[in-house]
């Protein structure tokens, strides 16, 4: 019998070991995290992630929930339009940095609880809105996780995600694999400590479906009108799709 398994980078492995290794790679560079997202991309993933928050258009009042929201940023953007944001995550060390980093005057509008993306213990149509930025390709099973968003949202309920994808202009394309393969690692050594842990997050974004595949998965999970928008020609990709 064939033993099931999951990519971990440009490795194989068994669903329980990716769990477990992705686990290890946010517990060792979770303080070092957010220094490090500014030294790899320049700058860029804030741009996107305010991008990000633009298309979510979130509204005071309204209940979101930020999967895998790590230490915050995507939340904090939330909370500051007025929305009442509870950030999860499955890894407490990248938590507890957020509940650091979390402006007091958002306190009230933050709410913070360890879970995994794939078996939340949260009720059903519980959000107005679901969001996972540069989270999904790390949970094990992505369908999973899908289909526990298309759950906890209300009908009516926003799904948005924020991945790295495909870049598909040809030239550039050649450089930034160049650049992310061999130059983040060495960026992870120097800045995080962790070589191996950067290595698995330029290959992870490899092994992660191409835009339109991702959309088909967003849209088998039950959503409806799902859609993708891609950034810096398919570097990165916003998908969204609605509960209906
Ligand atoms: C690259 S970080 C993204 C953090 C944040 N959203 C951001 O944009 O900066 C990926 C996060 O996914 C979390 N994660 C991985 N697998 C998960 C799962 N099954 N459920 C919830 N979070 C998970 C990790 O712990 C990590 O904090």
């Amino acid at each position: 019998m064939t033993e099931t398994t999951v990519s971990y980078g440009f490795q194989d492995v068994t669903p329980e070991e990716k769990t477990r290794r992705v686990g290890s790679v946010f517990e060792r560079v979770a303080r070092r995290y957010d220094i490090m997202n500014d030294f790899m991309s320049g700058g860029l993933h804030r741009i996107w992630k305010d991008e990000f928050v633009e298309k979510v258009a979130p509204r005071p009042g309204e209940r979101i929930l930020d999967m895998a929201g790590g230490t915050g940023d995507i939340a904090f953007r939330m909370a500051r339009r007025g929305a009442h944001v509870t950030v999860s995550d499955i890894n407490p060390h990248m938590l507890e940095e957020g509940r650091k980093r979390a402006p007091a005057k958002l306190a009230d509008l933050l709410a913070w609880q360890e879970e995994n993306a794939e078996t939340l213990s949260f009720s059903s149509a519980r959000f107005d809105a679901y969001t996972i930025a540069f989270g999904i390709r790390n949970v094990t099973d992505i369908p999973a996780a899908l289909r526990e968003a298309h759950r906890v949202l209300k009908f009516g309920g926003r799904f948005y995600c924020l991945e790295f994808s495909r870049m598909e202009w040809p030239v550039a394309a050649d450089l930034y694999d160049a650049y992310s393969l061999k130059v983040v690692p060495k960026i992870g050594k120097i800045v995080a400590q962790d070589e191996e842990a950067y290595q698995y997050l330029v290959e992870s974004i490899r092994r992660f479906p191409p835009m339109e595949e991702f959309r088909a998965m967003i849209g088998e999970a039950g959503f409806a009108r799902t859609s993708v928008r891609p950034i810096l020609g398919g570097l990165v990709a916003i998908h969204s799709g609605w509960k209906l």
